[in-house]
């Protein structure tokens, strides 16, 4: 992980959130893209949210991956505060085991979009994939190396096939 120029910012509701999160952030770190980790709460700490928020893009973040579980508006309530591509990773919540967070993330009001993922650690991994496949709009190398994952993926289940 780099702290300095981040080009994606990994959000979450509390420090809880990471045994989910970390799998957004451990794909990112694969690809090697800068990136910073952070807890910041649309409810716990709605002021630092919305500074947040507000100032990503102009450090140079160019993707928001956020999540949250339960009554999960972090998501939501960053991607009223920037026009950057917000990502919203449903967590598993106890109760509702997620389904609470993923609602909470997905039904957004036309005109706020959240590209919301799966719950939980899919949802996070492909959050970080997604990330990758955005900065690599504009970055060959990654491209490249995004090509040699799905193809390394291709052969391995190839590979486990059963006779
Ligand atoms: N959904 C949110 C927000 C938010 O959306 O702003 N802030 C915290 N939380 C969630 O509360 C859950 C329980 O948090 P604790 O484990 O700290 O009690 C976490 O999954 C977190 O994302």
């Amino acid at each position: 992980m780099s702290s300095t120029n981040p080009l994606v910012s990994v959000i979450m509701g509390s420090t809880s959130d990471w045994e989910t999160l970390r799998h957004a952030a451990e794909m990112l770190e694969k690809f090697g893209v800068p990136h910073e980790r952070r807890v910041v709460s649309a409810h716990r700490t709605p002021v630092l949210m919305a500074e947040f928020a507000s100032e990503a893009a102009g450090r140079g973040v160019q993707v928001i991956i956020a999540g949250a579980g339960g009554a999960a508006h972090l998501p939501g309530m960053v991607a009223a505060h920037t026009s950057l591509p917000v990502l919203g990773v449903p967590v598993e919540s106890k109760v509702l085991r997620g389904v609470d967070s993923l609602l909470s993330i997905v039904q957004m009001p036309a005109g706020v979009p959240v590209g919301t993922l799966a719950i939980g650690e899919a949802g996070a991994k492909n959050a970080g994939l997604l990330a990758v496949s955005i900065l690599a709009l504009k970055d060959e190398k990654l491209r490249d190396a995004l090509d040699r994952f799905r193809a390394h993926q291709t052969s391995s289940v190839l590979a486990a096939q059963l006779p």
